[in-house]
């Protein structure tokens, strides 16, 4: 250690100490001093290497590459990244002048394999954690789906995979379905499954309002536009929108004048607030929704040709109940489970008033028979709601509504599927075992096992939705 006479000892005793490993080398490259760390790091033996020139060590194959050997050369600091034995040691080697000559290079290396597995782990740990994340979020959006909206039979789970798809994307969508079949719940469930969830979700019915107060209440308008207007403008549900989605419900009943002006807002997101000459842009995913025939209107020419092409890029048709009568048997159950806890009752359902339910035709689809479970749990004065309850509530709509039903929209597989369902679901109502049922149906247990599975029914459904004495 001749070299670094002018270091105390008691500076030396703190390299000794250090965990990183130190090394001097002179102006000419040769090793002056080498801590027990750097020894210990690079596997050699400081008797062999002091005294030694860096280049010689880098010769013989003691260092890869030397990082005294580089700084000298480069006369800057260098740093190195090199694996040794396993480990994974970050060398750096510092020079130091005295007027313009290397008096010394110092070099620190620092074994960076543990602070690399930590990194390593608490990446591995990160990406666990968002794993469970999405699991839980997924969760969530079932429990969601299974509050807000059912999505029972075959056809509406194909709708809401279709939807799942599209949901994330901007796609524009447009809901097609008579009054009640749900474009508005499917509309909010877009908005709620796509990025923009967290964004308004503003919706316009534009079947309600006049050319011009539709034109204001879309676009907004600036002060003094109109007699009456508001002094400061007023902001459109267009730009209230902006980050999230608008949807246009009735979007057949928009007035002409308008059309060109949502062709316009589609088109380039661009839009005119009344009384402005100056054009706004906003960022909005557009739903729209209609229970006219769009088709049909071009025709009559009071719908656009080319905002119909604008708006027909997904088309999603929501079939009427009536076209869908297993949904019935879900809505039924979704319906009881609401109502009963927002009037904080325990109502059950008998088989029977159920068959009475599927046999209408609910010209007023999801939202008729939604009001006539409501009035059901609320008026019926016992635990079970019975057929007479049915009869009764549905009154005269009811025999209105009777063989009414139009299959001409399924296939014999879709209408046999939905009979055999609806004659298991009875069938389970008069049977209080399995073995019963079998003997009944007169199909085999191992039948009845798959077809119960199939159609999602239980025997224990009939002992939850009918009190026994009833039978
Ligand atoms: N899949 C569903 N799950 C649960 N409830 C539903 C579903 N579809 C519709 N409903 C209920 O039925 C009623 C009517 O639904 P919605 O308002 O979405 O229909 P709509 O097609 O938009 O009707 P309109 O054309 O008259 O505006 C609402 O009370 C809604 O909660």
């Amino acid at each position: 250690m001749e070299g670094l006479s002018w270091i105390s000892d008691e500076w030396i005793k703190f390299f000794e100490v250090s965990y990183d490993g130190i090394i001097i080398a002179d102006g000419e490259g040769r090793i002056v001093y080498i801590n027990p760390a750097s020894e210990r790091l690079e596997e050699v033996d400081k008797e062999y290497i002091v005294g030694r020139l860096a280049s010689e060590l880098e010769e013989e194959g003691i260092y890869e590459v030397s990082v005294t050997v580089k700084t000298l050369r480069e006369r800057k600091p260098v740093s190195l990244m090199q694996y040794k034995g396993g480990k994974q040691l970050v060398i750096t080697g510092i020079p130091i002048f005295e007027d313009d000559e290397i008096k010394w290079v110092y070099i620190n290396e620092r074994d960076v394999t543990e602070l690399n597995k930590i990194k390593r782990d608490s990446e591995e740990v990160k990406a666990i954690a968002e794993k469970y994340k999405r699991q839980l979020e997924e969760l969530q959006v079932r429990e969601d789906e299974k509050s807000e909206m059912v999505t029972g039979s075959k056809v509406m789970e194909k709708t809401v995979s279709l939807l799942a798809r599209i949901a994330p994307t901007d796609i524009l969508v447009l809901l097609e379905g008579e009054s009640g079949t749900g474009k508005d719940v499917h509309a909010r469930w877009i908005h709620r499954h796509s990025l923009r969830k967290d964004k308004p979700f503003v919706k316009i019915d534009c079947g309600t309002l006049s050319e011009t107060l539709l034109e204001s209440e879309l676009f907004g308008y600036t002060k003094g536009a109109f007699t009456g207007a508001s002094n400061s403008g007023k902001k459109g549900l267009v730009e209230v929108a902006d980050g999230g989605t608008l949807f246009l419900d009735e979007i057949g009943e928009m007035p002409l004048g308008l059309q060109v002006k949502l062709l316009r807002l589609i088109q380039d997101k661009v839009f005119i607030p009344v009384g402005s000459v100056e054009e706004k842009t906003v960022d909005i995913r557009i739903i729209a929704a209609t229970n006219r025939n769009l088709k049909d209107m071009i025709r009559q020419g009071t719908f656009r040709q080319d905002l119909y092409y604008r708006l027909n890029v997904m088309p999603v048709r929501l079939p009427p109940l009536r076209e869908r009568k297993e949904d019935i048997f879900y809505f039924i159950e979704f319906f009881m489970e609401k109502f009963n806890k927002k009037y904080g009752f325990h109502k059950t359902i008998l088989n029977r008033a159920i068959s009475r339910l599927c046999d209408y035709s609910w010209p007023g689809n999801i939202r008729e028979l939604s009001n006539v479970m409501e009035r059901l749990i609320v008026v019926v004065p016992r635990a079970a709601i019975d057929a007479s309850d049915v009869e009764t509530v549905l009154g005269r709509e009811y025999r209105k509504g009777q063989g009414e039903d139009d299959f001409s929209r399924q296939t014999y597989d879709e209408a046999f599927e939905e009979f055999e369902r609806y004659y298991l679901k009875g069938m389970i109502g008069v049977s209080s075992s399995n073995y019963e049922l079998a003997e009944k149906t007169g199909l085999s247990a191992s039948t009845l096992k798959r077809k119960l599975k199939k159609y999602k029914l239980r025997l224990r459904d009939r002992a939850k939705t009918e009190p026994k004495d009833q039978n």
